[in-house]
């Protein structure tokens, strides 16, 4: 049985036919319309299939119950493509009972993501980081997977492999262990790794516990293990696959059971590409792989970071005004997170008070220039409006070539002639001036 147990679950359902219904009630399955998490009944040979699941998919997980086999080819993908998070085929109570546990799994996830210390220690609620932390938290409280934790450099891997641990459901779990790859000597790696034993080199004067062994009943995570060299990498695999190492200098096997966290910013796809990561290697370090979204692609997350770094800093952290929330969207974060807080630690800093942020708290170097033409700021506005909206880019191009049109024509005194030439367009385009909105 599933550590869930056999607890009643609700689901929103989208689910027609009264065997199917009766089938997962007697599961377990409680059929709920305010539920999050949303079972849907199709045929998955239908080509609208993927439009029903584009439609109904939202914050919570889709689970697609098709009525018949799935056909080979792209049809299964194209569901998960368009929101599912996954597609089983239905062959009576057998399905149900899986049905029944999938969604009980997804229920224990939820309420871990939306336990306060969850939400505060990495703060976050657009979807594509939802959907990474749920994916961390299943990994963490259900498996013993090793974890590989990729993103760009400030996006929260160690945070994240902090997080791992402490969810981790092991009893008696020990302590996390962290070992940074990019500052360890070469000539000291093994000692660090394995441990010695004294008088196993010059210089070794008493024994030493290296990392392995540390995180004996815990978990180790290895940051930056982009950075590993290759002979390190092949000296690690028997520890990594068996958990049977040496210290330096001992004859002596040692056993260690241990979680193995790894990240880094590095392409270790390039890396084995050019032989610079080893395979094996990858394939024991990446039971579950996470990849770490910049901030780039959340921007929905930048005022709630933003608002939670004041908290942090702040018993009664101040407001921010309409043109600082629009310069803090604006500007680019190449640190990801550690940007964004360095930069709202220094707003707060300089705030003395009041209940707003105002435009002076925000430090000189981080002010928009002359030169910054306040039509950036409003196109950029527009696009995430659209964007928050559901407009794709198709939407989007259309939108600014009608604003082009419109421009170019009263500049041009409604000269399509000119307009054209200015756009570089053929003129009956232009004639055909902007459509009515
Ligand atoms: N989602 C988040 N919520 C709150 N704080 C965050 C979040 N993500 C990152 N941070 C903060 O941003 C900073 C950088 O995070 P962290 O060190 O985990 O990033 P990293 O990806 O490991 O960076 P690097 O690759 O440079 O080691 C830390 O101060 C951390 O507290």
């Amino acid at each position: 049985m599933s550590p869930e147990g056999t607890a009643l679950v609700e689901a929103r359902l989208e689910v027609a036919a009264p065997p199917v219904r009766a089938a997962l009630r007697d599961a377990g399955v409680r059929a709920s319309p305010t539920a999050r998490n949303t079972v849907l009944a199709v045929d998955a040979s239908d080509p609208g299939a993927a439009d029903r699941v584009r439609g109904l998919a939202g914050p919570g997980r889709l689970l697609v119950l098709s009525t018949v086999p799935i056909p080979a080819g792209d049809t299964g993908w194209a569901l998960l493509r368009a929101g599912a998070s996954d597609v089983v085929v239905w062959a009576g109570a057998a399905t149900a009972e899986l049905v029944a546990r999938r969604l009980r799994r997804w229920h224990s996830v939820d309420v871990l993501l939306d336990r306060p210390y969850v939400r505060e220690f990495l703060v976050g609620d657009s979807p594509v980081w939802r959907a990474v932390l749920r994916e961390a938290v299943e990994a963490a409280r259900f498996t013993a997977a090793a974890v590989l934790i990729t993103g760009e450099s400030g996006t929260g891997k160690e945070r994240l492999a902090q997080l791992i641990h402490d969810l981790d459901a092991r009893p008696a779990k020990k302590k996390l262990v962290i070992l940074d790859c990019s500052t360890i000597v070469p000539s000291l790696s093994g000692s660090e790794f394995f441990g010695h034993e004294k008088g196993a080199f010059t210089g070794a004067s008493a024994p030493r516990t290296g990392a392995f062994e540390l995180a004996d009943g815990g978990t180790l995570f290895l940051d930056e293990v982009g950075e590993l060299p290759v002979t390190l990498q092949a000296e690690l695999l028997r520890v990594i696959q068996e958990g049977t190492f040496k210290r330096v200098g001992s004859n002596l096997w040692r056993k260690s059971s241990f979680r193995l966290i790894c990240a880094t910013n590095r392409d270790l796809a390039a890396g084995q590409a050019v032989g610079t990561f080893r395979p094996d290697f990858f394939h024991r370090i990446s039971g579950c792989t996470l990849r770490l979204p910049s901030l780039r692609e959340r921007l929905d997350d930048v005022i709630p970071l933003v608002e939670h770094f004041f908290k942090e800093a702040e018993k009664v952290p101040p407001r921010l005004s309409p043109a600082v929330r629009e310069l803090l969207l604006q500007r680019a974060y190449p640190g990801n997170v550690r940007d964004l807080r360095a930069l709202a630690l220094r707003i707060i800093h300089r705030h003395l008070g009041g209940d707003e942020i105002s435009l002076g708290d925000v430090p000189e170097a981080e002010r928009p220039g002359p030169g910054v033409p306040a039509a950036d700021t409003r196109l950029q506005g527009w696009v995430r409006d659209r964007l928050r909206r559901g407009a794709t880019l198709a939407d989007l191009t259309v939108g600014v070539e009608e604003e082009a049109l419109r421009s170019a024509l009263i500049s041009a005194d409604g000269d399509a002639g000119r307009a054209a030439r200015t756009l570089g367009i053929p003129v009956p385009r232009a004639a055909g001036g902007v459509p009515a909105r």
